[in-house]
């Protein structure tokens, strides 16, 4: 049965109703009661699964008189409403004024599997294997060995998993098949056996017609539905895994459950952040469960965005990547703006002005030649498109962990595009994890040195592609932080142990031969620590929910004795 276009919006409303468990904090304290009397998702969503063909979902007249006598109660702490627009869908949207660093919504999977294309990998937990690995007893899928605690394997899979003729065999494209077709298959099964679940699905956005006619839409015929129907002997309508398949690319995300497990999930409340190119949001997942943070403030009414994209990539690069995963062309500021909110990260350095260094924004038109801004130098788009071409090959023949390579290729790319161009960014982030990858305290001083120009040249650019408290930011910060308190303790140890140095600071003269105030060094390092140390706080706010927030822990700790030196 077709699901109608009034009802889809509801469902949604009531999945995050359902949330309020996970979410104490967007009731108050006078409301909290009110929590318990909330049902739970399963009672709330009681229909038949029903497939929904497209997004086109339009707020009715009885929703909108249903929203009105909702109990407004319930609603005034939380910062998120499900919004419709005619060009974007259904989006999040803030209910109230949200605070950069405000907790937003956590959220459990609603489905959890491998990675398509990922090779081995235990049902049970997500584990990735390699290639030693021991086959499941009953149906030969990759498990752990010894059997590990994770749950994802249920019995019915199994069963269903052992018509494929996998046992006994290893057979590594099979495996890999298994990756592809596992996701539709735990879906498939989660709406047969929990019909609210099944209906939550139903109602997200699969772009299934437009997907059936491309390449995309053939393969899941082809081999999905083809594997399902004739090697597990699945009765089930083509159209069922197409929307399923379509659900998952349009909205899952990777998740990581700690440092091995790692799949693709549906989080049905996460799914609807529409994608902003500079987004106002952060997601981490600690033991899959998503916690979404406001990177910067969020006024009532705006869209609350995530990104699609990797944010250190040109305009071209992402609209083609958004068109072929999402199928829309992003209108943001940010690909309406040539400049790119004047990183100029698409911008080309033009040749023919070597001292003012002018710049070549990217043409309006695709097929428009490029101009200097300083010169009026023009170049073709053919020949500006072969030259990324070429700086693009040079740097994905590298190993992203030789330094000195690195380095190489950086400044051929610098020379080529520009130190601005995404490409060179890409090269000089990459460079700088290199380096932060060995211990710190073995990092030549001419390699510090270089960390703390990386992270100041990236920094500025995230302040305007992806500023506030974006992860992006944290990860520099912390980089910088590690760079300069290594600075600062080698200069302490050099100063504890050579006198000379002290004493010449304390007899410190002036250019007139006057005594200038005299700064010990033990305050130098005190002072220069407590502003660190400020660095530090606000990189710790970032990195609150991330893995690498022990690292900054140990920052802290650092900084704040040298901070005290001054004073023992
Ligand atoms: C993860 S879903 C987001 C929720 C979706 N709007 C819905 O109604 O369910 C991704 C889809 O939303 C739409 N979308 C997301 N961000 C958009 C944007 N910035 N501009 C236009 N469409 C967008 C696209 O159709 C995309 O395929």
């Amino acid at each position: 049965m077709e699901c109608t276009m009034q009802n889809r919006m509801p469902i949604l409303e009531r999945y995050l109703d359902s949330l309020a468990a996970t979410n104490p904090s967007w009731y108050s304290s006078s409301v909290h009661g009110k929590v318990n009397h909330i049902n739970t998702f399963c009672d709330l969503l009681s229909q038949d699964y029903r497939t929904t063909k497209d997004a086109e979902i339009h707020r009715c007249h009885e929703y909108e008189d249903s929203l009105f006598h909702e109990d407004s109660t319930l609603q005034e702490q939380r910062p998120i409403h499900i919004s419709y627009s005619p060009v974007y869908g259904r989006y999040l949207a803030a209910f109230r004024d949200i605070k950069a660093g405000e907790l937003i919504f956590q959220e459990r999977p609603l489905v959890l599997a491998p990675k398509a294309g990922s090779g081995p990998t235990c049902l049970a937990c997500l584990k990735a294997l390699g290639n030693d690995w021991n086959g499941c007893q009953t149906c030969g899928a990759p498990l752990c060995t010894p059997p590990c605690t994770g749950e994802s394997h249920t019995e019915r899979e199994c069963s269903v998993i052992s018509r494929l003729g996998l046992k006994g065999t290893k057979n590594l494209p099979l495996v890999k098949m298994l990756n592809v077709i596992l996701t539709p298959l735990r879906t498939l099964m989660l709406t047969q056996e929990d019909t609210s679940a099944g209906e939550v699905i139903a109602a997200l956005q699969s772009n299934m017609e437009k997907r059936k006619k491309l390449p995309i839409g053939r393969f899941i015929q082809e081999q999905i539905v083809g594997i399902f129907r004739s090697r597990m002997g699945l009765d089930i309508d083509s159209d069922i895994v197409h929307h399923i398949c379509g659900v998952f690319d349009t909205n899952a995300f990777e998740v990581s459950l700690n440092d091995t497990c790692r799949g693709r999930a549906l989080f049905p409340l996460g799914a609807l952040m529409n994608h902003s190119c500079s987004p106002n949001t952060q997601h981490w997942f600690n033991n899959g469960i998503m916690t979404v943070r406001a990177v910067t403030n969020i006024e009532v009414g705006e869209p609350v965005t995530n990104t699609y994209t990797p944010v250190l990539l040109g305009t071209r690069g992402r609209t083609a990547h958004l068109l072929a995963t999402k199928l829309f062309k992003c209108m943001c500021k940010r690909c309406r703006d040539p400049t790119e909110l004047g990183s100029h990260i698409s911008s080309i350095v033009c040749r023919e002005c070597n001292v003012k260094k002018g710049l070549m924004v990217p043409p309006g038109d695709i097929g428009d030649n490029w101009i200097c801004q300083e010169c009026g130098n023009q170049v073709s788009n053919t020949a500006i498109e072969t030259l990324v071409r070429a700086a693009s090959a040079a740097t994905s023949r590298m190993a992203s962990d030789d330094t000195e390579t690195l380095v190489d290729t950086m400044e051929h790319v610098s020379r080529l595009l520009g130190p601005q161009h995404y490409i060179s960014l890409e090269m000089k982030y990459s460079l700088f994890n290199a380096i932060l990858r060995e211990a710190v305290s073995d990092i030549s001083d001419e390699n510090l040195q270089k960390v703390m120009r990386l992270s100041n040249d990236l920094l500025q650019v995230a302040s305007l592609v992806d500023p506030g408290l974006s992860r992006f930011r944290g990860l520099l910060l912390l980089g910088k932080l590690k760079a300069s308190a290594e600075q600062l303790l080698r200069l302490e140890i050099q100063q504890n142990t050579n006198v000379d140095v002290i004493l010449n600071n304390v007899n410190n003269l002036n250019e007139a031969g006057n005594k200038t105030e005299i700064v010990s060094p033990k305050k130098n390092i005190s002072y220069q620590a407590q502003v660190l140390l400020k660095e530090a706080k606000e990189c710790e706010q970032i990195l609150q929910y991330d893995h690498k927030v022990s690292e900054v822990a140990q920052m802290l700790d650092l900084l704040g004795r040298m901070a005290k030196t001054e004073e023992s």
